[in-house]
């Protein structure tokens, strides 16, 4: 299975219970999946159809998620393709009967629809599994029923012995119980993930509407788009998003908008756009949900409390799905908390009603607490996090610690006072002095806290109150809409410790609202906290890597244009930055990368390896992952007799010399196409005539130039008397010396280059300079024979009887014989072969997908 996952997906392991979910279906049991967002549970119905052959019907609840999925799985090699109303190819609905798709998907409305001769024929040729993905849309109790999905269940008495698998990113026991029961899943290998999305921080901030906030918005947003990721900006109602995109457009940062009010077409466009990165912000509401498959998204934000924390954790988990280090930042004001009325409009059942203003006020307290977000988050989800998480803002900001007694005690003796019967507007009117109607009607101007707590605003004594109800002085209370409030067994035991004038000590943790309210200029804070924690992994490049990236995308770009794709869907940008990280100079070395797949490799590795090897020229950085920058930038080694060198050898000089792009290589990219070998040695040996500066000892190895064959270049040129022409040189000499041999020995004379220094000093890794070699063929200093030297010609060929050499397929029959082998274990085993050359041979095979390397393990696909 690592091979199919290495060969299609471009990675080398399996994330955590992605394995032992697919042997389970592989095996034909029903699963349910519920794993974070992003954690890669689509992996676990597209493997087993690439294992068995068969095909994977998939269940998804939109089309626009259906689209960006079956894009993504054709630029991995794997057949795949949607059957439903919007498919416009008529012939998808034979060749998905005929088992043409590895991958097929359909909505739940087109699975009941099919007729039962479309699923008997995909019986015949194979099915392996039935996939249910945002499966909580069959339950009641979700946060996102769909009553098209409690239908899936008609689909059982179909599909005999076809495993069932339903995947959800959020799921309480309630919903994971309903779906099992809804899909009549029997037995079903149930595997519950962490919730936890270490990579997103979480950040939540007070809000209003004034010029700081849309500064700090505007700011926020260019950071991301600087790093060449998404931002959405969710907000809660239209008008907000029409405004927020303004203000955008205003910032002029080109921005996109989505929303239920707009026609289809717009949506789809929309939607079309952001997935092409031909947008880079969209501000939309929730309609632009689940849909969303993006996974460079680096910033999220709601501007608005959202209603609830499943649709917040789903919302927000868009965000950073490629595993990079992403945001998502929520601004509330106070007036979200009370829109109850908004969700519960067409709400019927009581217990639905209940549970939606349940969800909101867990929302609600999301956004008020002081301590760690996450674990709060997880805690809602069951999930147990023991320490704060140090990527929140709560765990990033400075604690402001303070003894809040007498606040304290002043709140909940009022609320005592209220008698439960309120919401909390009312005891706060109290204390600030208010003499309203409602006041001076319920005598509430008599009591002995009345006024007293004018020093602070309204805001601040709600941030407080939200402190005590999380830490058990209050509690608060629904009936029916309302929320009312009172004092819970905690705080009526500290009431009775109190009295006016003493309270024992209360130290809590301010919250960030408090901490604005006190601050009155909110701004010093909330520019100061503008810059979360998050480190992008773009940030970490150096100038010349940073513009090396930036080239790779505006690349990437343009190749998923011509070939009408979305940039995400040819690689993720986590790929992108490996690559300008490393750097490959071959197609091993690329197709090595995690994230490559083999489609990627023969589809776009020649054009990526081309404008590595140009770029890094141009930036004097280094193939092959060497981070130092070139001492000698090529400005500086550009001579005047460079100048005279015509384009095409001077690019090839650059590429070898400067870019240590081996002759192959450099051949096989050429500069305007592939070149022959022996184009590329003359336009180098050209280069070194006009004053360039050669690696003689890594040119002579890459062209075999020993010192034997100098030696007897030599001995021929002594012979003829005359160095004018090269045939009479040539046939004085063995077969295995090339003409290319010839010109090389006779362009480094010229040069007066020392053969001596150049194996003995200069290449470690030259054969010769293994055996010593201090010889001088050209001053006519004799050297050591040979035959001390260099193994005789009857020594050879008795060796070649025991030590094996290397060819591509018997390297491959060697590493398919052994389940994971080291390079020097093949090395060692090919002792015939010179072990560049067998190095080169994994390059090729590595290259071609026939194998690939794990943990530094040679293994066949
Ligand atoms: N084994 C793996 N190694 C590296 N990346 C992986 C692996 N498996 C999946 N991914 C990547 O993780 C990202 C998220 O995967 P996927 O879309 O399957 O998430 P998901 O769990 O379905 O999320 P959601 O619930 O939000 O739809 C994708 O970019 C995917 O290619």
């Amino acid at each position: 299975m690592e091979h199919i996952l290495k060969r299609n997906f471009g990675y080398s392991q399996f994330r955590p219970c992605q394995k032992e979910i697919i042997e389970q279906v592989l095996g034909g049991r029903d699963c349910l999946v519920v794993m974070a967002t992003g954690s890669g549970k689509s992996l676990c119905y597209q493997v087993p159809p690439l294992v068995t052959g068969k095909t994977a019907v998939v269940i998804s609840p939109l089309l626009s998620l259906m689209q960006d999925q079956v894009m993504s799985l054709k630029q991995r090699g794997i057949k795949a393709e949607h059957l439903g109303s919007s498919q416009t190819d008529q012939s998808v609905y034979s060749k998905a009967e005929s088992g043409v798709y590895d991958v097929l998907y359909m909505t739940p409305e087109k699975a009941c629809m099919v007729p039962p001769r479309f699923w008997g024929n995909l019986l015949n040729v194979g099915m392996c599994l039935l996939a249910v993905d945002e499966a909580h849309c069959i339950s009641e109790w979700g946060h996102d029923f769909r009553k098209e999905y409690k239908q899936l269940d008609v689909l059982r008495g179909v599909l005999f012995n076809v495993p069932f698998i339903g995947l959800t990113a959020t799921a309480t026991e309630k919903v994971q119980n309903d779906i099992v029961q809804s899909l009549k899943m029997t037995d079903p290998y149930i595997n519950i993930g962490s919730f936890d999305r270490q990579n997103l921080f979480y950040g939540v901030k007070p809000c209003n509407r004034t010029q700081s906030f849309q500064e700090e918005l505007v700011a926020k947003i260019l950071k991301y788009k600087a790093s060449g990721g998404s931002t959405i900006v969710y907000c809660t109602t239209v008008k907000d998003t029409e405004q927020i995109c303004q203000l955008l457009r205003d910032a002029g940062i080109v921005s996109g908008i989505y929303h239920g009010q707009m026609g289809s077409k717009a949506r789809e466009e929309s939607h079309r756009s952001f997935i092409r990165d031909e947008i880079q912000v969209m501000v939309a509401t929730i309609a632009f949900g689940m849909g969303i498959d993006k996974p460079n998204i680096r910033c999220v934000i709601h501007y608005g409390c959202p209603k609830s924390l499943e649709s917040y954790y789903q919302e927000s988990g868009r965000c950073g799905r490629d595993g990079l280090a992403s945001v998502c930042w929520l601004y509330y004001s106070r007036s979200d908390f009370s829109k109850a009325d908004f969700y519960l409009s067409d709400v019927q059942s009581e217990n639905q009603r209940k549970a939606i203003m349940e969800s909101l006020i867990a929302a609600e307290k999301y956004c008020l607490i002081a301590s760690c977000r996450r674990k709060f988050l997880l805690q809602y989800f069951g999930e147990h996090k023991s320490g704060d998480c140090g990527n929140c803002d709560n765990c990033s900001r400075t604690k402001v610690e303070r003894d809040l007694s007498k606040e304290s005690y002043l709140l909940l003796a009022c609320i005592k006072s209220c008698g439960g019967r309120w919401g909390l507007n009312m005891p706060i009117d109290i204390l600030r002095g208010s003499r309203s109607r409602k006041i001076i009607d319920n005598s509430f101007d008599k009591l002995p806290v009345h006024g007293h707590g004018k020093d602070n605003t309204t805001t601040w004594w709600k941030g407080l109150a939200g402190l005590l109800t999380a830490h058990g002085y209050l509690k608060e209370v629904i009936d029916d809409v309302y929320r009312k409030i009172s004092v819970g067994p905690r705080g009526m035991q500290y009431l009775r410790d109190s009295n006016l004038l003493y309270q024992p000590p209360l130290v809590l943790e301010l919250t960030s609202e408090m901490i604005v309210e006190e601050d009155h200029g909110a701004h010093k804070y909330s520019i100061e906290n503008l810059n979360s924690s998050v480190t992008l992994e773009s940030e970490r490049f150096s100038e010349a890597e940073k513009k090396l990236y930036d080239i790779l995308l505006d690349m990437r770009m343009e190749l998923a244009k011509d070939n009408g794709t979305a940039p995400y869907a040819i690689c993720g940008d986590q790929t992108i930055i490996k690559i300008t990280k490393i750097r490959p100079s071959n197609k091993a070395r690329l197709a090595n990368i995690e994230g490559v797949n083999q489609l990627f490799v023969m589809k776009y590795g020649d054009k990526f390896l081309e404008t590595i090897s140009n770029a890094s020229l141009e930036l004097g950085i280094f193939l092959n992952g060497e981070t130092n920058t070139v001492t000698i930038t090529p400005k500086k080694v550009l001579t005047s007799g460079q100048k005279n060198l015509n384009p095409a050898k001077f690019d090839t000089w650059k590429m070898w010399q400067m870019g240590k792009v081996s002759l192959k290589e450099v051949a096989k990219l050429g500069r305007t196409g592939p070149i022959k070998e022996q184009t590329v040695i003359s336009y180098i040996l050209d280069a070194a005539e006009t004053g360039s500066e050669v690696d003689w000892a890594r040119f002579c190895m890459e062209i075999g130039l020993t010192l034997e064959i100098i030696s007897q270049i030599r001995s021929a040129v002594t012979k003829i008397g005359s160095r004018e022409r090269l045939k009479p040189i040539k046939e004085e000499l063995p077969e295995t010396v090339s003409y290319e041999h010839i010109k090389t020995y006779l362009k480094m004379e010229d040069l007066k280059e020392s053969a001596g220094e150049v194996f003995e000093c200069k290449s470690s890794s030259s054969p010769e300079a293994v055996n010593g070699g201090n010889i001088n063929p050209w001053n006519g200093q004799d050297h050591e024979s040979p035959a001390k030297k260099i193994r005789t010609g009857t020594e050879e060929n008795e060796e070649k009887i025991t030590e094996l050499e290397a060819s591509g397929s018997s390297i491959l029959d060697f590493i398919k014989n052994h389940d994971g082998v080291s390079l020097s274990e093949i090395t060692g085993y090919f002792s015939g072969s010179n072990a560049d050359n067998v190095a080169d041979l994994l390059d090729s095979l590595e290259a071609e997908f026939l194998i690939f390397r794990k943990t530094d393990l040679f293994r066949a696909m």
